[in-house]
């Protein structure tokens, strides 16, 4: 008998390699593996030359498996390879020349960036089982739900009064509205911001997947301008920067709270998810500098009333005025600025993953 070369055709993953021969009905396969990355073939079937002995070998690119499978079927052989190493290459074998009897198999086919969806597709699939199963054994999911959707109702209530509020406020009153929005809004804003400190015990409980760290460093921010900055200082309470720092809060608030009380009852509105996830670009740098504008305001009114000021030996000079503090504290706010900015890009690119796609 005649030994000849079949046609064979390949595909890969990140993780495997797929060969197809074209020989049906084979007999006497013998499939054998040389120095981790030389592949040889030999089988009796029929080819494209009619039945006879047909055999060929395949110097890989990288490093594969020793356990390689198998199957014959009437109409060809599949071959199953393992890669060493979970990577993507760049063509199979070593030599740059392509084997004329070698061809992609383009039922197979699919290039990286398809590769790496349908991995991450398999990713996916398996975390959600992995959290179904989870969810399945939680006794208490429907109570932390219960308790997760009323408070993101109460805080969507509050916030959405402060904010309808102010709009009214404005439409009728115009610029005379920004005097006294602290007046008109404060026991609202004072209640919201008391009950978002939930919102750091929340992930230390693990209640919601989310960390601990940005939200304080949200809570904690918020609370400083709140409660030190306008609370404590009447001259500061019908400044416009009042209604331009919780008109920037609320704003959010009115999307991010009714997305979370969605998610607890497992229903998602790909508008809402879009505004959640995206009007934070221009409002959250807008709401620092509007924050930093009350804080800079505030800073001779310190000096002068010297509220919260450090007691000092006289000959330090009696004391140190809070404004040190609150100049301090303008650093930590542009440093926690960067740290939400960066957390709030993450969570959008979470949601909204963009990937590159490779052209060959
Ligand atoms: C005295 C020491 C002081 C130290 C302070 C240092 C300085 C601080 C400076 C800080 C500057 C603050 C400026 C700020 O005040 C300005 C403004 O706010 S301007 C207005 C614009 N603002 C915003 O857009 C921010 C709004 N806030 C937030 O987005 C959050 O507070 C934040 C912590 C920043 C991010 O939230 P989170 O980490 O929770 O991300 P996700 O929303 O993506 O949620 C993750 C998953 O958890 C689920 N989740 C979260 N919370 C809940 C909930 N309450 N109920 C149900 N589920 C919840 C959510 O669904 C996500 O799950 P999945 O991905 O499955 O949907």
């Amino acid at each position: 008998m005649q030994i000849l070369t079949p046609h064979v055709y390949w595909a890969q993953r990140h993780g495997e390699i797929y060969l197809r021969v074209e020989l049906s009905d084979a007999k006497n396969v013998n499939i054998s593996l040389q120095e981790h990355n030389t592949l040889q073939f030999r089988a009796q079937g029929h080819g494209a030359k009619g039945d006879n002995e047909y055999e060929f070998k395949l110097e890989f690119l990288e490093s594969v498996r020793p356990e390689i499978k198998h199957k014959s079927t009437e109409r060809q052989v599949n071959i199953k390879i393992k890669k060493k190493e979970e990577r993507w290459w760049d063509r199979l074998t070593l030599q740059e020349k392509k084997p004329l009897f070698l061809a992609p198999d383009f039922d197979r086919w699919l290039d990286e960036s398809d590769a790496e969806m349908e991995l991450q597709a398999k990713e996916e699939k398996i975390n959600k089982i992995s959290v179904e199963s989870r969810v399945r054994n939680d006794p208490y999911l429907g109570l932390k739900k219960s308790y997760l959707f009323m408070y993101n109702l109460v805080q969507f209530l509050g916030f959405s009064w402060v904010f309808v509020n102010m709009t009214v406020r404005l439409f009728i009153l115009g610029q005379d509205s920004f005097y006294d929005t602290f007046h008109t809004t404060a026991d609202i804003m004072y209640f919201c911001q008391m009950m978002a400190v939930l919102e750091v015990i929340n992930p230390l409980l693990g209640l919601v997947k989310t960390g601990a760290f940005p939200a304080m460093i949200q809570v904690a921010g918020r609370n400083v301008i709140l409660f030190v900055v306008f609370g404590s200082l009447d001259e500061m309470q019908n400044k416009p920067v009042v209604f331009f720092v919780f008109y920037l809060w609320s704003t959010i608030e009115i999307f991010r709270y009714p997305y979370y009380m969605l998610a607890c009852i497992s229903t998602e509105w790909k508008m809402l998810t879009w505004l959640r996830y995206t009007i934070w670009i221009p409002l959250y740098p807008l709401g620092v500098i509007a924050e930093a504008v009350a804080v800079i305001q505030s800073l001779p009114i310190f000096d002068e009333t010297r509220l919260f000021s450090l007691p000092l030996p006289e000959m330090l000079g009696n004391s140190l005025s809070f404004s040190y503090t609150l100049q301090l504290y303008l650093v930590f706010m542009f440093l926690g600025l960067f740290i939400n900015l960066r957390h709030l890009y993450k969570q959008r690119r979470r949601r909204y993953r963009t990937r590159k796609r490779k052209v060959h």
